[in-house]
């Protein structure tokens, strides 16, 4: 089954259901959709709807509940466990429909003025009447890179990761500064080290909760590695035939290493998941 978003009339019956709170979606032994018309029969604390788009040919719409929802038979789910063990179209839809959901739940009030905000029909917008200003989804644009030095690889950890598993590096994009620069500045950030040659290798959006991952690998230009305090926990240079745990293989963090690895081991080359 593919994933494709559109913009549904949510004033349409029928259709299918998504059951949101908090990059958490309501799930029984069927998955995550829901009959929509039945759905609405229950007593649900139901805050707003979208129309998201079709999963198949089945139109997907997303209900936003309140925490305290809750469905017999069912659990709260989060996304993070779609990411790493559910099917990819699945996960695809759910990373939309937790995006829209975030968005949705941060912009109930206009940020400028204070007033309710309303949906705009035929567009993703939340409009504000009071002050004439509309509110669109967020994305953050966010830069990952590998750091490489002939056969070996730069990888850190975080404090918040799992257990042994080391990554590339990441950061946002401040206001103002090319993703170029902000690759260079994180990098001497967290690890103080200069880096050249950029290459950029790809892009994956990444709803935790609205990142957009621009990826490059960058050479090793000079400096001794400095850890930034409280963000890296431990960061070393690993030969690309010895390297530790590594991230989820749906991450564009794990791409940039694997595709890395096999160029340098003549290996057929991976392709960035969706
Ligand atoms: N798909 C992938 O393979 C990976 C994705 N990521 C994502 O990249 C993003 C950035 O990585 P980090 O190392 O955590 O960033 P970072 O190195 O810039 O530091 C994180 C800090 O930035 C601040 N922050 C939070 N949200 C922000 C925003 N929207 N704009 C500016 N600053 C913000 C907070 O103080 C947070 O503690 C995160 O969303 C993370 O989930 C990170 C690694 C792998
Ligand atoms: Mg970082
Ligand atoms: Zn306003």
């Amino acid at each position: 089954m593919v994933w494709r978003n559109t913009f549904l009339d949510p004033a349409q019956p029928g259709g299918w259901a998504l059951l949101y709170n908090q990059q958490h979606f309501l799930a029984d032994s069927n998955g995550v959709l829901f009959p929509r018309d039945w759905v609405k029969r229950q007593d649900l604390p139901i805050l707003g709807e979208q129309g998201i788009g079709h999963f198949g040919d089945d139109a997907v719409y997303l209900l936003q509940l309140k925490p305290s929802a809750m469905l017999d038979g069912c659990s709260w789910q989060s996304l993070r466990q779609f990411m790493l063990q559910g099917e990819a179209e699945t996960f695809r839809m759910l990373a939309y429909a937790a995006q829209i959901g975030t968005w949705y739940a941060e912009h109930r009030f206009c940020g400028s003025c204070g007033a309710p905000t309303r949906q705009l029909p035929g567009e993703r917008a939340m409009r504000c009447d009071s002050c004439e200003s509309q509110h669109y989804p967020r994305i953050s644009p966010s830069m990952i890179v590998l750091v490489t030095r002939g056969d070996e690889v730069l990888l850190a950890r975080s404090p918040r990761f799992v257990t042994g598993v080391y990554s590339t590096l990441a950061g946002f994009v401040e206001p103002g500064e090319s993703v170029e620069h902000c690759v260079a500045r994180e990098v001497r950030e967290e690890v103080g080290l200069e880096v050249k040659n950029l290459q950029y290798i790809g892009s994956q959006g990444w709803p935790f909760p609205h990142s957009l991952m621009l990826g490059f690998h960058a050479e090793y230009a000079s400096g001794e590695i400095v850890m930034q305090e409280d963000e890296i926990e431990d960061a070393r240079w690993f030969r690309v035939d010895e390297l530790p745990p590594l991230p989820a293989s749906r991450s564009i963090a794990r791409h940039l290493i694997d595709l890395y690895v096999a160029r340098r081991l003549g290996l057929p080359e991976p392709t960035l998941p969706a």
